[in-house]
């Protein structure tokens, strides 16, 4: 068995990526973020007080015949933006890209941070890292991922995220079209509950490659690729009209400049962001904010939507290892 859902980006700065998702008897659609930077599965509902909820779709457990509360059960979780959000639980059955989980855990907000509450593109997210990362309490529960595992032909999802262009989520298979290049695998380390791993080194455009050991992980929740200061400060030194801009908080730039690529070391091989991604979003009149930034030395670094958009990724939790191909 598989699954295939169509993704689009939130809106003209690629910020996030979309999904419908089928919660409940009968089907509630909500449009969801996919983030594989974390594992809870949670939802703006009944439940979401009505001047947070507006402009969002809600599920509402009480309309759905095969919704069950999860007893005594929370949650609570915080994101790297500072966004957080809370509340209780239910099983019910989820289906994403024709492919169903029958008493999945849906959590449901009965408080969002205002980040939430403005961006009107999601109603929720579902998260694809390790079911470690799961935050309800008493009782860890599982990811759709996790759940649907055992089902599938293959235990693996892939990630095909597109600037400015429909893209798709696969589960249980690997639609190698995708790709232009081969896929290389690198095998995760689990410990954080992430999709972590190692990268050896990198290049700047057409530069010699740079000896650089990087633990990063894999996290289609988040907008920007986020490395540490080294690299940043050597990537925005070859782009002339680059400055750091404190009221940004990030690296900005004519938006006339040709920016060069960045590329990272996958095992073997290398994944190439070509410098039109880095060229991520006018700040104002003609300056330009950089895909690439600091990672804020918070001890990680993080390949979000603008590494993942250069290629196909591979989730394997099978082999417990990640693949990169170049799109
Ligand atoms: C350590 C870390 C991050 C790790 O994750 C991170 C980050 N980066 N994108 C996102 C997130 C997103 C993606 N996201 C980013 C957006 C930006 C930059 N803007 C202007 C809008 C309108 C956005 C929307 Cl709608 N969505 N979402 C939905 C959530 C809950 C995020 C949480 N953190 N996050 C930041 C900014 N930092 C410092």
């Amino acid at each position: 068995q598989t699954g295939s859902a169509p993704n689009h980006p939130s809106d003209s700065e690629d910020d996030e990526y979309i999904t419908n998702v089928s919660i409940g008897t009968p089907a509630q659609v909500l449009p969801l973020d996919f983030d594989t930077g974390s594992s809870d599965l949670w939802v703006f509902s009944s439940e979401t007080p009505s001047s947070s909820a507006r402009g969002h779709t809600i599920y509402t457990p009480s309309k759905s015949s095969t919704s069950k509360k999860v007893s005594g059960a929370s949650w609570s979780i915080t994101y790297g933006d500072n966004s957080s959000s809370s509340g209780d639980v239910y099983t019910d059955t989820v289906t994403i890209g024709g492919f169903s989980v029958t008493g999945q855990a849906v959590e449901s907000a009965t408080k969002v941070s205002t980040q939430f509450v403005q961006d009107t593109s999601n109603s929720g997210l579902v998260g694809l890292a390790l079911d470690s990362g799961n935050t309800v309490k008493p009782t860890k529960q599982k990811t759709w991922f996790s759940n649907a595992s055992s089902h599938l032909a293959q235990p693996v999802f892939t990630a095909d995220l597109n600037h400015q262009a429909d893209g798709s989520y696969n589960f249980g298979f690997i639609d190698t079209t995708l790709a232009s290049g081969p896929i290389t695998y690198v095998p995760i380390s689990t410990g954080n509950g992430f999709w972590e791993f190692t990268s050896a080194s990198y290049a700047i455009g057409g530069g010699s490659s740079k000896k650089h050991s990087t633990d990063g992980i894999a996290d289609t929740g988040t907008t920007l690729l986020l490395l540490d200061d080294t690299i940043v400060d050597a990537y925005y030194n070859q782009v002339e009209s680059a400055q750091y801009d404190d009221s940004q908080e990030g690296y900005t730039f004519d938006c006339s400049e040709d920016l060069p690529s960045f590329s990272f070391a996958v095992g073997s091989s290398t994944i190439t962001v070509p410098g039109s991604l880095i060229n991520f979003a006018p700040v104002d009149g003609n300056t330009c904010f950089g895909g690439l930034q600091s990672d804020d030395g918070i001890g990680i670094s993080i390949f979000g939507d603008v590494a993942i958009k250069a290629a196909l990724v591979v989730f394997d939790l099978g082999n417990k290892r990640l693949g990169w191909a170049q799109k």
